[in-house]
């Protein structure tokens, strides 16, 4: 990792940050040094208050008390404007651009005086193609941004704020929607950013990232800043106990629960979004008791609409779906609540869309989808008292923060919302449990939890079919793994013939050569 002469200069320093939302300490004291063209990790529990601080340095928040200095001198930041006229540029998770504008117009919007006119568009034009050029960020920059992968809209949001003279750029889990190789490219940008004196601030969970990319690492835990290393003189154990303040084991343990008994099949699957474009492909699976099947792929490959179908949130175009006695399919659809009256948990890949509703309280999202049910898991569910009480209850056994039922629930951090939901579906004991990206965002303390948790299931005898673009938890937790391209089967491997190799040649429809007879391959498809 090269090193700038001009290192030592401290691009940006925190003291004494403190910020409170009502009775929660989000950030408590925060002393932090960024040397400037460094990149600088930021790790912690969900609900450290990670967000919260790059937020107060992005000028979204106001701290509370506390100082901020950029390049030496000390800035009043009350507004985004503000941070982003002193070089400060932030990435989100979520991003923040128009649809249906081109990447260009997406990058002048609001930057410049002269709107989306001509004079502008061409000034804007020269200046991105040398900045794509410097950065390694090419993006087609007539291209619609709705036509274009998350990894590429990111370029944009990147671009976008290098335009604006961000000198200090901040990403807030900026992986967690990529594909390995748009990671990958990702950290080569990181590399060229670096090399121009750009100071980098990263917010992620992964610590391969952390050990991977960053300079330096900082650590929170509730609220405080607990300890700053270096990164070439830490370990993941280490930064696992620093941020937990436990040790974290990252191994499950999986008891012999061999079956024949089929929870679910499909046969011949096949799915026509509404433009009529086949997302699914004949797939052809079974899901038995007592095993986890993990279906890996590229994420855009079906995976999405595989569990869509089998959750009943959109019907199959052809084909089946068997769960127990009951098939489903084009001519006999089943809705969501029909499919959770078979005894099929879903967690969703998208929770702020899909798991829960951001402006109801915790435990209103607690019973979502079993609102129709008199009673939930002993809950009579018109007494207000016992919603409460079990919300309470999940809140505890999940370790979900702050334990405050009545908390809206976009007011939670991401890896709490996820764990809410987590809970609500594992706590209703399915007996076949859907589950998309579980950990996606979760800290590492909770990610061991989730997982314990999904062993404990499978070995109780249920089924779970498992979706995550993370190959570690694929293969963590699966006794079987499918792989999809295309919106096809391409291929099934048992845990014992998979690792991380034959995966990732899978995923790109290449089958390695020893299993090439032991496989089954969909549809008799050469690969
Ligand atoms: N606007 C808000 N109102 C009330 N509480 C909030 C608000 N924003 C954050 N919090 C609370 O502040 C604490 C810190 O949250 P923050 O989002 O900063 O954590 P985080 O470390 O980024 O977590 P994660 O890794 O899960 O994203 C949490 O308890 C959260 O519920």
């Amino acid at each position: 990792m090269s090193r700038l002469p001009n290192e030592k200069q401290i691009a940006l320093e925190l003291c004494g940050i403190d910020k409170k939302f009502g009775a929660v300490h989000a950030n408590s004291n925060i002393d932090l040094q960024v040397p400037a063209g460094t990149i600088h990790g930021i790790i912690g529990e969900n609900g450290a208050g990670k967000s919260t601080l790059m937020n107060i340095i992005y000028g979204f928040y106001t701290a509370d008390s506390g100082e901020i200095k950029i390049s030496g001198t000390t800035r009043k930041l009350n507004s985004s404007k503000e941070a982003i006229s002193y070089g400060i540029g932030m990435v989100h998770q979520h991003f923040m651009l128009v649809d249906n504008f081109s990447v260009l117009e997406n990058v002048i919007l609001g930057a410049e005086s002269g709107g989306l006119l001509q004079p502008s568009l061409k000034k804007a034009r020269t200046e991105l193609e040398r900045l794509a050029k410097e950065y390694q960020l090419d993006v087609p920059l007539d291209a619609l941004i709705e036509d274009l992968p998350v990894g590429l809209q990111q370029r944009v949001e990147i671009l976008k704020a290098l335009y604006r003279g961000a000198k200090i750029l901040i990403l807030d889990e900026p992986t967690g929607v990529l594909t390995p190789q748009e990671t990958d490219h990702l950290f080569k940008i990181f590399d060229a950013l670096r090399e121009q004196g750009v100071t980098i601030l990263l917010i992620t969970h992964k610590l391969r990232e952390i050990l991977a990319a960053t300079d330096n690492v900082s650590v929170m835990r509730q609220g405080a800043m607990v300890a700053h290393r270096k990164t070439s003189e830490t370990d993941k154990e280490e930064l696992a106990e620093l941020m937990v303040g436990r040790k974290v084991r990252l191994k499950v343990n999986k008891g012999d629960t061999k079956t024949e008994q089929v929870l679910l099949s499909t046969t011949d699957l096949t799915y026509l979004d509404e433009m009529g474009v086949e997302r699914l492909k004949k797939v052809s699976m079974s899901i038995k008791a007592g095993e986890v099947v993990g279906i890996a792929g590229v994420s855009g490959n079906g995976q999405s609409e595989l569990m869509s179908t089998l959750s009943g949130l959109i019907s199959p175009s052809s084909g089946h779906i068997n769960i127990g006695d009951k098939q489903i399919d084009a001519q006999h659809p089943s809705s969501a609540d029909e499919v959770r009256q078979l005894g099929v948990g879903h967690i969703p890949e998208d929770r702020l869309v899909m798991g829960l509703i951001k402006s109801f309280t915790a435990e209103e999202s607690a019973i979502l989808g079993y609102q129709n049910s008199a009673i939930y898991n002993g809950v009579v569910l018109n007494k207000p008292k016992m919603i409460n009480q079990e919300c309470v209850r999940l809140m505890e056994e999940w370790d979900v923060r702050p334990r405050d039922p009545k908390l809206r629930s976009s007011l939670f951090s991401g890896g709490n919302q996820q764990k809410l939901i987590i809970a609500r579906e594992v706590d209703k004991n399915p007996d076949l449990l859907l589950i998309g990206q579980p950990t996606r965002g979760v800290d590492i303390g909770a990610i061991e939890l989730i997982h314990k948790r999904i062993v404990e299931l499978r070995d109780k005898g249920k089924g779970i079919l498992l979706v995550s673009v993370e190959l570690d938890e694929i293969l963590a937790l699966s006794d079987r793994i499918i792989v999809m391209f295309d919106g096809k089967v391409v291929g099934e491997v048992s845990a014992e013939q998979a690792n991380e190799k034959v995966l990732g040649m899978m995923m790109a429809n290449i089958m390695p050569d020893h299993l090439k007879s032991s496989t089954q391959v969909n549809q008799g498809e050469q690969l």
